[in-house]
This record gives structure tokens, sequence and C-alpha cells, in this order.
């Protein structure tokens, strides 16, 4: 017999009222993810879903039809699951709605808006966090909770197949769309990441603007067998936050965002309060680590819906060496200087 969503969202959501309301926040956003598929699938029919908007994001990115389309879809099902604020990384600020509500959601509507027009997967992230009455006065604070606070998390990828990743903070499960079942069913009920990797993501055309740190901890994993560490690495860099989390999850590895030397990517480009926090809480939940390069990313205060953070996750251990590496470079290995020289950027 298959679990679907609905019975597992009855059985670990909690039975008190705020439990059956998390529940009934998530089955909103479900369906509401199926009709985004839905959109995905008919493409071009009608509108250019990768076409560019006139407008920018708080963010500064340029939003694309489905970047819009999308937050209405989801500000739509936020409102029908009576949460008390939504905030969205298509919108400036937070969006109040049921007075009464217990719960917030922030959400990136469509993560990976650069894959659009490829047919790559493409995603939603969001995570809920619990309202205390001090924040009603101002719907800012809510999202200034350390992601630690977090009541659930996931994702959805828009992919060959459409999935949920979802953790409520009892392990993280897989959730598959079955048109024949007619809603998601259980794929993975628990799922445990890799403690080690030889697998890294990230986008290595801004190696010259990473500090020396970063660009040691490439040099070492791209110096393979011959190298410091010994053995040779893999690399993919999908450019979708949802489906590098999502190889991760399956079969290890570790994802790279630091901050660099750009004009205004001193802390990288993902956003801590609907990315890195819920990417992070599903990471841990599967026995990952996630990270700024040093600090815990769950631990991290936000000042700003919009702030941006590094961000390191996967593989326990490769995600605290990392740390080891932004902390102090020379203490990692016996480098000689014959290393840094073999670099594949450097030669
Ligand atoms: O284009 P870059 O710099 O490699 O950045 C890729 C990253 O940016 C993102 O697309 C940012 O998310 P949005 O598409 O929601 O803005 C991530 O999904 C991805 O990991
Ligand atoms: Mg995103
Ligand atoms: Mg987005």
């Amino acid at each position: 017999m298959t679990a679907s969503l609905d019975a597992f969202l009855g059985s670990q959501c909690g039975s008190d009222a705020q439990g059956q309301r998390l529940a009934d926040t998530i089955r909103h956003l479900s369906a509401a993810a199926v009709k985004v598929r839905n959109t995905i699938i008919e493409g071009g029919t009608g509108t250019d879903l990768g076409g560019k908007r006139e407008a920018t994001n708080a963010g500064g990115d340029v939003q694309k039809e489905l970047d819009v389309l999308a937050d209405r879809v989801f500000e739509e099902a936020a409102r029908a699951s009576g949460i008390a604020f939504f905030g969205s990384e298509e919108q400036d600020a937070p969006i109040p709605m049921a007075a009464e509500g217990d719960l917030a959601i922030a959400i990136d509507p469509l993560d990976g808006s650069s894959n659009i027009d490829t047919n790559v997967s493409i995603g939603t992230i969001f995570s809920i966090l619990p309202v205390e009455d001090a924040h009603r006065a101002e719907p800012k604070s809510v999202f200034m909770q350390p992601g630690h606070r977090q009541k659930a998390a996931g994702f959805f990828i828009y992919g060959p197949q459409l999935l949920l990743v979802l953790t409520v903070g009892n392990g993280t499960h897989v959730f598959l769309f079955s048109p024949k079942f007619g809603g998601f069913v259980e794929m993975t009920a628990s799922v445990a990441i890799a403690e080690k990797t030889q697998e890294f993501a990230i986008n290595a055309s801004n190696y010259r603007h990473w500090d020396r740190q970063m660009r040691s901890y490439i040099d070492d994993c791209l110096a393979g067998e011959e190298g410091p560490r010994e053995k040779n690495f893999n690399m993919r860099w999908i450019g979708s936050l949802v489906a590098d989390c999502y190889r991760i999850l399956t079969r290890g590895g570790v994802f790279l965002y630091p901050g660099d030397q750009r004009k205004g990517y001193a802390k990288g480009r993902l956003r801590l309060v609907y990315e890195a926090n819920p990417v992070a809480m599903v990471v841990e939940q599967a026995g990952g680590s996630a990270t700024d390069g040093v600090t815990r990313i769950l631990d991290l205060v936000p000042d700003d819906l919009h702030a941006r953070t590094g961000l390191v996750f996967g593989s326990k251990r490769e995600v605290e060496r990392v740390g080891r590496y932004m902390v102090d470079p020379s203490a990692i290995a016996e480098r000689s200087p014959l290393f840094s020289k073999r670099s594949l950027f450097r030669a």
C-alpha cells in the first residue's frame, strides 16, 4: 500500500491545532505546485514562460513570466491556508494575511529562473515559521527568526518528475506526484546523505572572484589523486538550487556558493530566509550539514527578508573540511607550492 502525502501529514504534523494547520498549509502548497507544474508542461502555448518582464525583484534579478506567475499561485495557496504572513522573493515586503494565523511562509516561488528556457529542472522552495503575538506589529520580524525555528521546510522540483522534498522536523522525506494515484505518494521514507563524497558543485566561472581559502579548497579537489586530497573529484553544477540539492540528497556531494569580490556578492547569491534555511533544514534532517562556510546556517539571524548568505551544504565530512579551509587553509595539508601551480585554473 503506497503512503500518501495526506496520510503522512496527518500522522507527522502533530495532533494539536497548529499541527493541523501546518498539515493543511503543506496540502495547499502541494496543490499549488501541481498547478505550476501544469503551466510549465503547457510551455510556450500562449505565454513565453521565460520571457523577461520590465521589473526586477527585491534582489535585483530581472523577473521572468514564470517567476511572477508562480508567485501568484503560491500567494493564493497561502491565503487559502489561513497563514498570517507571506514573504516572497518576488515581493519587496511581507504580505499580512489572516489576522489570527499562527504560521508564516517564506518562499522562493520559482528557483532556477535562468533554466526556465532550457527545459532543465526548476522548483519552488518554502519555509514555514511560527508566528507569535510579538511579530504581529512588525510583519518583517517574523522572518528574522533563525532557521532552527522552522516548523517545516522543503521544495518542489519541476523536472522529469514532480517531487516534493519535505521535512517537518522528523527526517527528510521525498514524495512523487503520481497522476495515476491523483496526488503525492511517498517515494523515499527517510533520506540519508552519504557522509563522504568525491563530487563538488560550484560555479567555477567565479574562481577569480573568490578569496584565497575558497580557491585553495577547489584547487585541492582539482589536483585529484596527485594532490593533498589523494583522490579524484567529479564536478556538477545544474544552476537550480533545488536540483543540485536533490542530487546531493540522492548520492552525496558538496554544494558551494560562497561570497566573492563581485559588487553585491559579498555574501554570495543565495537568500537566507527562503533558500538557505529550508535547504539547510532538509539537509540536516537527512544527516548532512549546511553552513555559510563556517557557521551553521540554521543559527544565523537574518536581518532582512531578502538577506543573502554564503552557502555550503551536503555530505557532513566534506562541509566540515570546507570549514577548516575557511578558518586556516594552511592547516589542511602540507601543501607544497607545486600544488597551487598545478591548479587547472592557474595553468
Ligand atoms: O547563475 P549562478 O550565479 O550560477 O547562480 C545559480 C543559483 O542561483 C539560483 O538560480 C537563484 O535562485 P533564483 O532562480 O530563485 O533567483 C539558484 O537556484 C542557483 O543555485
Ligand atoms: Mg532561488
Ligand atoms: Mg526564484
